[in-house]
């Protein structure tokens, strides 16, 4: 059997022309249409203070919330003309809050990823396994597989979602605040796995409250002004103490370290 798939075939592209996401209690405003695309290989950050619609716009990447105008192709095909089952090999996305479905263990929910590569009634195959068994090991997971997800802690859900997604192996990963949780060892994992995906062709788009974090570790950036039209670019271009102030309405100092701006915030 030579169904799994385990990479991106062709470079992807996803690509927003004109996009007005839909945030509630939001007046739309045409000043903040996003024409921008998102390229394989690159790790953006979208970044902007509380309430500002980071999660809407990933949630109507993720065509789970309709866009309220514009458009959104995924390798120039329109993602809401597209079949459930074609979008979910290709995108897949990890919220920032993880509820109970249903009582599973950690091994039955890390394979849930590979469901949108399954056909009706197919079974998962040992080569879906193998690659659940990977993404556990890969997040140190494996003493875990056999244990009730509800009995896991915030910062091992969020493992166990992460290793979800990686399962799922999709060429666009839409993630939610990847460090939530996380203590700072786990952390730094979790964005080595994203930056993997991304080193391996993949497109990350990931919503994150830490601008260092983005420094560090991001490509690109996205950012969202609660009273401005947004911006976006390359991080080095974009992550300066000018542009982050306004974004958070909040003083920052700013050193250096490795080479790379450091931004602390000051009372
Ligand atoms: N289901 C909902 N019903 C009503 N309002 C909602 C709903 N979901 C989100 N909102 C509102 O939409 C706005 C944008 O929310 P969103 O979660 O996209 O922001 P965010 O930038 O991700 O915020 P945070 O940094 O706090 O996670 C907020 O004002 C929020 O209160």
């Amino acid at each position: 059997m030579t169904r799994v798939s385990v990479g991106a075939s062709t470079p992807t592209c996803l690509r927003l022309k004109d996009l007005l996401v839909a945030v509630p209690n939001k007046v739309l405003d045409p000043a903040n249409a996003l024409s921008l695309s998102f390229q394989a290989g690159q790790m953006w950050g979208v970044l902007g203070p509380n309430g500002v619609g980071k999660t809407s716009l990933l949630h109507t990447l993720a065509t789970l919330l309709p866009q309220a105008s514009g458009s959104i192709a995924l390798n120039d095909q329109l993602v809401s003309k597209m079949p459930r089952s074609s979008l979910a090999q290709q995108l897949g996305i990890m919220f920032q809050e993880h509820q109970d479905g249903f009582p599973a263990t950690v091994l039955e929910t890390v394979m849930l990823g590979r469901f949108p590569h399954l056909s009706p009634w197919e079974r998962e195959t040992d080569q879906d396994l193998s690659l659940v068994l990977a993404s556990l090991e890969r997040l140190d997971l494996l003493a875990f597989q056999e244990r009730p997800l509800r009995d896991l802690s915030g910062g091992e859900r969020q493992r166990v979602a992460l290793a979800t997604l990686m399962a799922q192996s999709p060429s666009v990963w839409l993630v939610d605040e990847p460090t939530n949780h996380l203590d700072l060892r786990y952390q730094v994992e979790a964005m080595k796995v994203l930056a993997e995906q991304a080193a391996t062709g993949r497109l990350v788009v990931m919503s994150l409250h830490d601008v260092n974090v983005a420094t560090q570790w991001c490509s690109h950036v996205l950012l969202l002004y609660p009273d401005r039209p947004p911006i976006w670019g390359t991080a080095e271009a974009l992550l300066t103490k000018d542009n982050l102030e306004p974004l958070y309405s909040q003083k920052l100092a700013v050193t250096a370290l490795e080479g790379k701006p450091l931004f602390i915030p000051v009372a």
